[in-house]
């Protein structure tokens, strides 16, 4: 479904994506994993357009990536990115205020909130008055509602403790299952990569340095992803400078 062949990307001369290639079924979670600097953020601009590669192809149902794509992803951004000077109800219903009808995208916003566990009275609530897992459930709320075929979800959990991370994790899992829409997940955090990975891909130094099942990672003989997994440091000349 989503196809990457062969992509480059350098800044100057610093080389960040070394021909990457990669395949995402539909209905697959992909979770990317990579030390800080080695281009995770680079390859999701590149999918997502806001990044010319300088070669390659990124492919969605067998053509290049175009406006269909745009109105079929959802993305769930790091910090989860609210307007600060519009309610959390507005945050949620964006794009289908472009579409529909104010109460009909307003009702469709407090069901979204309802499915990530936020109340209606959170609804007209400013996203200054939310904690930090409250504004990840309303940026979560954002990226389904307009059912996406397509998620991403950058460093879904940058900024939580480690149980509001692990039900954001769980919450992200069960909607993926329940929609059946394909997601990309970028992280660092292998809590995050247990939870939600079918597929877990490594970068390192720009290029795909292994990939494979979620159940395939702990046995993999690849020295640097089981020092990434055990969180193990390494030779300073061994870790890419971000
Ligand atoms: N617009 C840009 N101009 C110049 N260099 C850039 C630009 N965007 C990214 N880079 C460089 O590309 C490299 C990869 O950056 P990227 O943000 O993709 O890393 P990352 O793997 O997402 O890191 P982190 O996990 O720390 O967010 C870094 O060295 C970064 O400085």
């Amino acid at each position: 479904m989503l196809a990457v062949r062969g992509l480059c990307k350098s800044f100057g001369a610093k080389r960040v994506l070394d021909r990457v290639d990669l395949d995402l079924s539909s209905g697959e979670s992909l979770v990317v994993i990579g030390g800080s600097g080695t281009g995770k953020s680079v390859l999701l601009r590149c999918i997502l357009g806001l990044e010319v590669p300088d070669a390659g192809s990124i492919m969605w149902n067998g053509a290049p990536i175009g406006p269909g794509f745009m109105d079929a992803f959802g993305m769930l951004f790091q910090n989860a990115a609210l307007f600060d000077s519009l309610p959390v109800w507005r945050n949620v219903a964006f794009r289908l205020l472009r579409t529909m009808p104010k109460a009909q995208a307003r009702a469709i916003a407090v069901e979204k909130l309802a499915r990530v566990g936020l109340g209606p009275e959170v609804a007209d609530l400013y996203p200054a008055a939310l904690s930090g897992g409250m504004r990840k459930r309303a940026g979560l709320a954002r990226a389904i509602a307009a059912d996406p075929r397509v998620i991403f979800f950058d460093e879904p959990t940058t900024g939580l403790d480690p149980i509001r991370a692990a039900t954001i994790n769980a919450l992200i899992r069960d909607i993926v299952d329940e929609t059946g829409a394909t997601a990309i997940t970028i992280t660092h955090d292998m809590s995050s990569v247990r939870a939600i990975a079918d597929r877990v891909a490594l970068l390192d130094q720009g290029r795909l340095r292994w990939q494979g099942g979620v159940a395939e990672m702990d046995t993999a003989a690849d020295d640097y992803l089981r020092d990434f997994i055990a969180g193990r440091p390494r030779p300073m000349a061994r870790v890419p400078e971000a």
